[in-house]
């Protein structure tokens, strides 16, 4: 284990094996240079044009940007922060001797801390890949390198290792998340990933507070303070943290399905019966204004949203959005158990039957209003002057964004401005000089993971630019899947980094050079130049113009399209089976059976299936064949017949398992 990995999204590459991204295709050295190609999670099309496969590769600490040897990362001391604070998320067992974050007293209580406490440390593992179970100190002892998403939809908190305890009396697994797994013995799905399979398991003991689950009478441990890392000694990001979030979304059960009652522990009484939770219907965990061991000490963190008032009390109430009108189910292929049977609950939010409903929560700097019915949200970036990206904004997009993220009814996200004339005038300036060391590492960290957020988002992104958009700016709207801008020529976008005598980060530069190609990219960023509307038009680098009063009208059409798709914003789902080493679809809504289909290391379906697959076609040499891909809907994770699966086959092939 080389290093460790911060508190990312699910599919950024650990430092200790890396982990192939949906959108990239992990760290690669450059061809002929020897040189390591970072990030890993670098432009698409550099890696379409590379040829990229699919094998785990370490990462040497040399390229992880929260080592200190890291030589991009800028000072030394910045590196040291960040890596420090990000280490202290994970086990000291995955902690290198020369990670900062060792410097932390071992000592240190680890209060609630799921899973790890007392019987439930894990071993270390030896690297993987993505969605790979590792073997650890017996056969019912597997780590997930990467989650996905769980049973519900949510986002799994990403974590370099899950313990899986297995319950064979109830025939159920638990992770050290206290979230319930479904298996059959033959392998394990989480939210999609394969994550198991072997030898029957046979019991461990597992500290209550792992066990409890959520969604039951027990103690909450996905819920607030026991996963947030600040309670139990360690830094946590507030992005990952549920009191980030503000509650709600965080539910793992799956829902509609009975999940068996934790194991009793002797001499402690068993949580009560497990009861499908609503995200919704959770409460805020209680939230404090401040905390001492937060990253983000300086300002206060967003307070609970109000509980939708659509939704009822009490939270045990079954949820009127738990279950899929039967019509709206897709018919599966013969033979084919249709994954939300297969998993005993509901596809992904289909249209609501009721009528249109409309949440929206707000912050200091972002509103956001979510259009349940068409499944699409707005955010409106609302910090005048000039919608700078300050610390605390990037922040709270963040958030925002995750919050959407875990929310089944959203399924896209247009952004927009609520202040005239500008988008967003970029990274705040004022963030940038006269700031401690600790506050630029805390900046900078903040930058990536906002880009990281929006590029690796679930949801169809689109950009309605309403003004003017420089630098930091015009990045949120290149990290976006389509731009739609106002066609007021007095808007003007682009990098003009040049101008202000200094160079725009390569991973902005990447970014352009994905939307508008190598040569404009190039002397655009030499001049640091920015294009007004109708130019930004004519390069690419909006993809359409529309009077500005238009604008939203049209972003919603454009969002309905690509929710239309049966890709990433859709609903529906394929089936893969392999053979002779291809990876052929059974069926699925609007996918050909007997196409090429392509899945992701993950099993069947889930997100970004098809921009992940085009890497592992390429490394089947399957090319040439018609692709689709799968939905990211709740439909999608299933546990097929293993027959099915093409998971080991693709692995292997790739050279990865
Ligand atoms: C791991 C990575 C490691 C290393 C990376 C290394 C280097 C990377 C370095 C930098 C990357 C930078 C990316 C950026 O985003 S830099 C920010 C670039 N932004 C700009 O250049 C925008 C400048 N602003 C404007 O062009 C205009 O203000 C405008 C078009 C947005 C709006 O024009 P208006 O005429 O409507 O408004 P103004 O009067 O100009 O401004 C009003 C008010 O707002 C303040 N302000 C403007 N922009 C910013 C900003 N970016 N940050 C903070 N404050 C800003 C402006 O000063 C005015 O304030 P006062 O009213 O004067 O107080």
């Amino acid at each position: 284990m080389r290093c460790c990995s911060p508190p990312r999204p699910a599919w950024v590459p650990t430092c200790s094996s890396s982990t192939r991204s949906r959108r990239s295709t992990g760290p690669a050295r450059a061809a002929g240079t020897g040189a390591w190609d970072w990030p890993p999670w670098r432009s698409r099309s550099r890696s379409r044009q590379r040829g990229s496969t699919i094998p785990a590769m370490l990462l040497p600490d040399a390229v992880c940007p929260h080592s200190t040897a890291s030589p991009r990362l800028g000072p030394r001391a910045a590196g040291d922060e960040v890596h420090r604070r990000c280490c202290r998320g994970q086990p000291r067992e995955l902690l290198p001797a020369s990670c900062p974050g060792m410097a932390v007293p071992l000592g240190e209580p680890e209060r609630g801390r799921a899973g790890r406490a007392g019987q439930g440390r894990t071993e270390r593992g030896s690297a993987g890949q993505d969605g790979m179970v590792q073997g650890g100190a017996g056969p019912w002892d597997h780590r997930i390198i990467k989650v996905g998403k769980d049973p519900q939809g949510h986002r799994v908190q990403p974590a370099p290792t899950t313990t899986i305890t297995p319950n064979p009396e109830q025939g159920a697994w638990l992770n050290n998340k206290g979230a319930w797994l479904s298996g059959n013995g033959r392998g394990l799905t989480e939210g999609g990933w394969l994550i198991g399979g072997g030898p029957t398991p046979r019991p461990r003991r597992v500290p209550l507070t792992s066990r409890a689950g959520n969604g039951g009478s027990g103690p909450r441990p996905l819920h607030g303070a026991d996963r947030c890392g600040a309670q139990r000694g360690g830094a946590c990001s507030a992005l990952l943290c549920p009191r980030g979030w503000g509650g709600g979304g965080l539910a793992t059960a799956p829902r509609g399905s009975p999940s068996p009652p934790p194991p009793a522990r002797r001499g402690v009484p068993p949580p009560g019966p497990r009861v499908p939770r609503c995200p919704l219907h959770a409460p805020c965990p209680p939230v404090s204004p401040t905390s001492p061991v937060s990253p983000y000490p300086p300002y206060p963190r967003p307070p609970c949203p109000p509980i939708s008032p659509h939704i009822p009390p009490p939270p045990q109430t079954p949820c009127p959005r738990g279950a899929a009108p039967p019509h709206l189910t897709p018919p599966p292929p013969p033979g084919v158990l249709p994954l939300s049977q297969a998993w005993g609950r509901a596809p992904r939010l289909p249209p609501s039957p009721l009528p249109a409903q409309r949440r929206a929560f707000s912050n200091n700097k972002i509103l956001v209003e979510l259009d349940e019915s068409a499944g699409v949200a707005t955010m409106k970036f609302k910090s005048p002057p000039v919608n700078s990206l300050s610390l605390d904004f990037l922040t709270e997009f963040c958030i925002s964004l995750e919050k959407l993220e875990n929310d089944r009814a959203c399924r896209g996200v247009i952004l927009t401005s609520a202040v005239p004339k500008i988008f967003s005038s970029g990274l705040d300036i004022t963030e940038m000089c006269g700031k401690s060391t600790e506050h630029y590492a805390e900046f900078w960290r903040a930058v990536q993971e906002m880009w990281l957020r929006l590029y690796s988002s679930n949801m169809v992104t689109v950009a309605a630019v309403n003004g003017s958009s420089p630098a930091g700016g015009c990045l949120i709207a290149l990290t976006c899947d389509y731009r739609i801008m106002a066609e007021n020529p007095k808007f003007s976008i682009g990098l003009n980094e040049a101008q202000l005598g200094i160079v725009a980060p390569f991973w902005f530069k990447d970014t352009f050079v994905n939307v508008v190609g190598h040569r404009v990219a190039e002397s655009s960023l030499q001049l640091g130049s920015l294009h007004p509307a109708p130019e930004a038009h004519r390069i690419g680098l909006v993809d359409e113009l529309v009077p500005e009063e238009k604008l939203k009208d049209r972003a919603t059409a454009v969002m309905q399209q690509w929710l239309a798709l049966p890709g990433k914003g859709g609903t529906s789902w394929a089936v893969t089976e392999c053979r002779n080493g291809d990876l052929t679809c059974v069926g699925g809504p609007g996918i050909e059976a007997g196409s090429c289909v392509s899945v992701g290391t993950g099993g069947v379906g889930g997100w970004e299936v098809g921009k992940l697959s085009k890497a592992v076609r390429a490394a089947l040499g399957c090319e040439g064949c018609a692709w689709h891909t799968a939905g990211r809907s709740a439909g999608c994770a299933g546990r097929l017949p293993p027959a099915q699966l093409a998971v080991p086959a693709l692995l292997s092939r790739a050279g990865g398992a």
